[in-house]
């Protein structure tokens, strides 16, 4: 039968790359339908880029469950994987049942959600016959994720009356590459924009999963992956706009769920997101600012459940848009309440991130003067187990180095007896990463010490100190339990608009 739909994707409009995160997926399709996709159409031409859905949080989404089973298909005997695969078979069959109500379309669906389960059991009976899962094999194994969803993305979309395809991204690289350069973004960026160029007047509903790329899409790219295929994807189309839907409003002057007082921010600099993504604040994954911005195209931060609110713009504040104008709120009075601006008289801050489970390594010299080789045989040393430090301060006897959550599944027993090679070596767990982050900050003499006092008067012991590396972030380390008294006196006094920031050495007032 064909059929006519309502809302379809005619070409002429500005293309706009909207992204859907897997709890978002997993709680708001209707709205995502019927509230933002309904409503954008009629005035952009759509590409829906969408995640491996998650029920109620990330922890126990698909993806983390398609994880679990191909670790548990190398297990001989094991047999818990192909109870994983039955309950995401249950799980997104249930959802078509709930969701679809034209009779066609949800059988259509249901065929296809069985037959990439089924091609999902027998690649995981393999593996464990071979008893090997290659990186790239596990790629795979996570692609039916984002394939499942988008599948009954489209599917709702197709039965809410908008003319949608599924288009599955898992082929589309056809060369070898040896390593994830620009040479590769740029090639993907185009073999995307032509995958979505080919369903004409249908709104593509695109995988987040984008195929075998060098060295894994775990390893080289990591969770979050979704977030760089809808940048990619913005580029290759040259689109007037990449929208990341949440369900917060956009990025905060601190994590709203921890600060009550945290504010909006309308616009904030790619450095700025970056910074507060790589600080604990990960609205969104660190590799998609670089591709969209270089391209000029702004990245709007918005809320699924607040579809008509602002959102948040991720854009540089010294330059303009493709087209040569001024991105809409890229307006002095928008910047201003930013804080950027060229008034010295009125900078603050731009927010304040946490970054929790943080350990530090402190390692002293054998020697008591200057010893030679000591820092080239810390890092080789950390090189050689892969650990990644976040912050680090140095004198020339002694290196203090803290390292995020992500290093706790490096081989840390074997570093810190390798370390001790060199020198005495204590650890200190439960510690956290405090960062204020902001562009104007360069610029205001004062506001490290400022920091530093505000947090003394709370009673918060600062244990290692790092500033300079980027001229946009002060961090430092202190006790995980005061991380959240810390964020809000930090807020009150250096970041709330109420209160007065009076830098010693300029004496000047912010309202
Ligand atoms: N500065 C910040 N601004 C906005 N959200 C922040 C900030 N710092 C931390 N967060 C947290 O990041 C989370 C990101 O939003 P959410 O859509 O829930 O995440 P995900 O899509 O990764 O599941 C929110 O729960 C929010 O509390
Ligand atoms: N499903 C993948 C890809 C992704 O981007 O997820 P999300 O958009 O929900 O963060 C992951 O969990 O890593």
């Amino acid at each position: 039968m064909v059929r006519t739909f309502t809302y379809s994707n005619p070409s002429g409009l500005p293309w706009v790359v909207q992204k859907f995160g897997g709890t978002s997926v997993g709680k708001f399709l209707d709205k995502i339908a019927n509230e933002v996709i309904k409503e954008y159409v009629k005035q952009n031409r759509l590409v829906v880029v969408c995640s491996a859905r998650s029920g109620k949080d990330k922890q126990t989404g698909t993806t983390n469950r398609l994880i679990r089973a191909a670790n548990d298909a190398l297990k001989p005997g094991s047999k818990e994987y192909l109870d994983i695969v039955a309950a995401l078979l249950e799980d997104h069959l249930a959802v078509a049942v709930e969701m679809i109500h034209d009779d066609e379309i949800r059988q259509e669906l249901e065929d296809d959600i069985r037959s990439d389960c089924d091609k999902l059991k027998s690649f995981l009976e393999a593996a464990q016959i071979i008893n090997e899962i290659s990186p790239r094999s596990k790629d795979i194994i996570i692609g039916v994720g984002e394939k499942l969803s988008c599948r009954i993305v489209a599917a709702v979309l197709q039965d809410r009356d908008v003319d949608a395809q599924f288009v599955s991204l898992e082929n589309i690289i056809d060369r070898d590459f040896e390593k994830l350069d620009q040479e590769f973004y740029d090639y993907l960026a185009k073999k995307m924009a032509h995958a979505v160029e080919q369903c004409g007047n249908k709104v593509p509903v695109v995988t987040g999963f984008f195929g075998i790329v060098p060295g894994s899409l775990l390893t080289s790219v990591g969770r979050g992956y979704t977030d760089l295929c809808a940048a990619l994807t913005a580029v290759g189309l040259t689109a007037e706009e990449l929208q990341i839907w949440k369900e917060v409003d956009g990025i905060f002057t601190a994590d709203p769920r921890k600060v009550k007082s945290a504010r909006l921010l309308p616009i904030i600099t790619p450095e700025e997101a970056s910074e507060l993504t790589y600080y604990g604040s990960e609205v969104i994954h660190p590799f998609t600012m670089e591709q969209v911005i270089r391209s000029h195209i702004p990245i709007r931060i918005k809320n699924v459940e607040n579809p008509r609110g602002q959102g948040t713009i991720i854009f540089p504040t010294d330059i303009v848009s493709k087209d040569g104008t001024a991105t809409p709120p890229h307006s002095p009075k928008v910047l201003a309440e930013n804080g950027y601006s060229l008034d010295l008289s009125r900078k603050y801050p731009t927010a304040v991130t946490i970054k929790d489970h943080v350990i530090v390594l402190n390692v002293h010299s054998n020697r008591k003067s200057v010893s030679h080789g000591f820092f080239a045989k810390i890092f080789s040393t950390l090189d050689r187990y892969g650990v990644v430090v976040d912050l680090i301060s140095t004198s020339e006897v002694h290196v203090s180095m803290a390292l995020g959550e992500d290093n706790l599944d490096k081989d840390l027993d074997h570093v810190i007896a390798d370390l001790r090679v060199v020198g005495r070596v204590d650890v200190i767990k439960d510690l956290a990463i405090l960062s204020l982050v902001g562009k104007q900050m360069k610029n205001m003499v004062g506001i490290a010490g400022m920091m530093f006092s505000t947090l003394a008067s709370a009673g918060v012991n600062i244990e290692m100190i790092s500033q300079g590396s980027s001229e946009i972030n002060i961090s430092c380390v202190i006790d995980e339990r005061s991380s959240i008294t810390a964020m809000n006196v930090i807020h009150d006094q250096l970041l709330s608009k109420r209160g007065k920031l009076v830098l010693p050495s300029v004496k000047l007032a912010l309202e």
